[in-house]
């Protein structure tokens, strides 16, 4: 497995694409076809990697909606299909770890053994030694929660601590003690433009992973305007529901690769 930091430089160039597509399967939003698939979760998800590979720098499989279902499995065996069919695109888990590090060292096994992902998002809440066995893994990417993107946000990430809120402290600690093996990335939320420049100004050259285009309503331009870095990348934009179900119909595949291709595009207008 190559190290994770060096594979997504590799697929911002090779694939000229800041966007991530978030996989989040909904069966009640799934194409009538899939209706009596016993392997629904994973087939759906399948077409919707395959329609939108060319346009992505990342895919990031969210494991709750897969875990609801029961469906573990087919959350494995899509993630070992991203490597096989489309080798080169990193896979994001997105879980949101974090607790304390004898269990801690469990969430990374599940993460980088069973699942075999590239990277996976962690809450710093509870300090360093909660995200260490994450971070030891030099050759696989730590996305920590910084400034999440839902309008709760700032109810404890805004908290005002030695003079700055609390989400600035995390971008400092992340990038100037945490980041040692350089496998760190952070979290900002695509609905906060104004925090994407401050974090920015705080890391460098820190990776960002920004969900909340899309369905959630954040403004493109001011995403990469803020939070790209000098060489015009550093964003991993993701986006779950407007790509995975921009259509219903028999042309799921075909809509959702249109819907990342245009993403890519806007992106790309402004870098
Ligand atoms: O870590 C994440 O991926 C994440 C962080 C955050 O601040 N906000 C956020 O929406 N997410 C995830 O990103 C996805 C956003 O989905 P859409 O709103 O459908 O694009 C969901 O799977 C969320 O769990």
């Amino acid at each position: 497995m190559t190290d994770f930091i060096a594979a997504l430089k590799q697929r911002w160039t090779q694939a000229d694409s800041l966007v991530c597509v978030g996989l989040d399967p909904e069966p009640s939003k799934f194409p009538a076809k899939f209706r009596d698939d016993s392997d629904a979760v994973f087939a759906f998800c399948r077409d919707i990697v395959d329609a939108t590979a060319p346009y992505v720098c990342a895919f990031k499989p969210q494991i709750a909606h897969f875990a609801a279902l029961g469906a573990e499995d087919a959350l494995q065996r899509l993630i070992a299909y991203i490597h096989a069919s489309h080798p080169g695109i990193p896979v994001i888990l997105d879980s949101k770890r974090g607790d304390i590090g004898s269990t801690a060292q469990h969430y990374a096994t599940e993460a980088f053994e069973r699942f075999a992902a590239d990277a996976v998002t962690a809450n710093p809440y509870l300090g360093r030694d909660s995200v260490q066995p994450f971070l030891d893994r030099a050759d696989r990417g730590v996305v920590i929660l910084c400034r999440t993107s839902n309008p709760g946000a700032g109810d404890l990430q805004d908290l005002v601590v030695d003079g700055r809120p609390l989400y600035q402290h995390v971008a400092e600690k992340v990038a100037r003690d945490w980041n040692g093996h350089g496998n760190c990335a952070l979290v900002v939320g695509a609905t906060w433009p104004a925090q994407l420049k401050e974090v920015r100004a705080i890391v460098g050259e820190v990776p960002f992973l920004v969900p909340g285009v899309g369905a959630q309503g954040g403004d493109v331009e001011a995403v990469v305007s803020n939070a790209k870095t000098a060489d015009g990348t550093g964003l991993i934009v993701s986006s779950s529901r407007a790509v995975l179900y921009a259509s219903t119909g028999d042309d799921y595949a075909q809509a959702a690769a249109a819907e990342a291709r245009r993403l890519r595009d806007e992106i790309n207008r402004y870098r």
